[in-house]
């Protein structure tokens, strides 16, 4: 059976037409690649050697929130240097319940583990961002990612408190509420942890210490549940290519299998996976909002031919509504604005509608605005 189905045609709002829909469950088993997963000679991952590992600074939260002045101005020194050069870095004693990670890990195993055709009942629409995807078949005809996604909203607004497990229930149905719960719970940990952490960047910058936290206080993020297959020519293809993340800041947690890696220095550095720690990383909003001081960074995730891989991934991201645009505080430093303002549900919408988030995508955004304001 041939790994790629031609499935029936979709409907787009406009046209009909046939997209080929990635079962990995055959396909992990290929030696020839299809040719849309093949990615350009220049992008492809070196695999032997293995890429070195990036020592990133681990912060303890606890410490820092706990208000120990030496704790506190330790994170806040360790953070600045690191948002300054890669803006990576990792957080441990983050308070988030051992046993909720595991659940979320084991509950994403399952949704990953159900048949091609249950998945497909929650099938990312034309456009939106919520739904599942398997390598975005359907948006992009190249350089396919080797992945498996589930994407979902999460909203700190307290009359939509229950945005992730409504989707579980009012989309997949009464069989998928304890899933549905266990992924609303993670992600009200997630959105939690983020205020902390955004408090800690807001210390390391000099500024009043509430600002970021109110100002993601109410944030409308995104969670996604990535699936990485096995791949037999884990060298010609990438889980997920490079790119700089769109969002504020994201809370990563991967299982122990590895995968994720920074450019730093004009070299590609591998994540050791540690599983009581989240990887955390600043996003191009949160770049624009400190007006480039802190830097959003390129990096990828690569694949391997015998193990899966799953990551969960938090992306911190304001009220969509809200216009981003750096503290007075932070536009003396250089005495100039680094990015237009915009709104995060404007830049979410260039993501989905018309450009794929690669390394440049803030410049990109910031050219497409200027176009659209003229
Ligand atoms: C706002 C977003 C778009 C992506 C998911 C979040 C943050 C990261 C973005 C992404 C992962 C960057 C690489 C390309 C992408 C298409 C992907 O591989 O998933 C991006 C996500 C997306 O557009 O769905
Ligand atoms: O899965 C990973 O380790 C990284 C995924 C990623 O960078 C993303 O989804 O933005
Ligand atoms: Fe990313």
């Amino acid at each position: 059976m041939s790994p790629l189905i031609l499935s029936s045609p979709l409907v787009s709002p406009s046209k009909e037409t046939n997209h080929l829909v990635f079962d990995a469950s055959i396909l992990q088993n290929e030696t020839n690649l299809p040719s849309q997963f093949v990615w350009p000679d220049h992008e492809k991952p070196v695999l032997d050697p293995p890429s070195p590992p990036l020592h990133v600074p681990p912060i303890d939260l606890k410490a820092f929130i706990s208000g120990d002045p030496i704790a506190a101005s330790n994170a806040s020194r360790l953070v600045h240097s690191a948002c300054q050069e890669h803006g990576f870095f990792l957080v441990f004693n983050h308070g988030v319940d051992s046993n909720l990670i595991l659940e979320a890990h084991k509950v994403m195993n399952f949704f990953f583990g159900m048949p091609l055709l249950e998945k497909q009942k929650v099938q990312r629409k034309f456009g939106e961002f919520c739904g599942y995807a398997s390598s975005f078949t359907n948006r992009f005809s190249s350089k396919l990612p080797w992945k498996e996604t589930l994407s979902l909203q999460y909203s700190g607004d307290p009359k939509c408190s229950n945005m992730v497990q409504d989707y579980f229930l009012n989309v997949m149905g009464e069989d998928f509420c304890d899933i549905g719960r266990v992924c609303q719970e993670y992600s009200q940990a997630m959105s939690k942890l983020s205020l902390d952490i955004v408090e800690l960047l807001g210390m390391s910058l000099g500024i009043e210490r509430s600002y970021f936290r109110d100002f993601y206080e109410e944030n409308d993020s995104i969670i996604r549940l990535n699936f990485y297959p096995p791949c037999q020519k884990p060298d010609q293809t990438l889980g997920t290519g490079p790119h700089c993340d769109p969002t504020s800041l994201t809370i990563l947690h991967q299982d122990n299998v590895g995968g994720l890696e920074v450019f730093v220095d004009q070299k590609w550095h591998s994540i050791t996976p540690c599983s009581d720690a989240f990887v955390v990383n600043i996003g191009d909003t949160f770049m624009a909002l400190s007006n480039g001081l802190y830097k959003s960074c390129l990096h990828r995730a690569v694949v391997n031919s015998n193990t899966p891989r799953t990551s969960l991934a938090f992306f911190l991201s304001p009220r969509m509504d809200k216009v981003v645009r750096p503290p007075k505080a932070l536009v003396k430093y250089n005495n100039q604005r680094m990015y237009p303002d915009f709104t995060w549900s404007t830049f979410l919408e260039f993501t989905q509608k018309h450009y794929r988030a690669d390394m440049k995508t803030l410049d990109a955004f910031s050219s497409w605005l200027q176009m659209e304001r003229k």
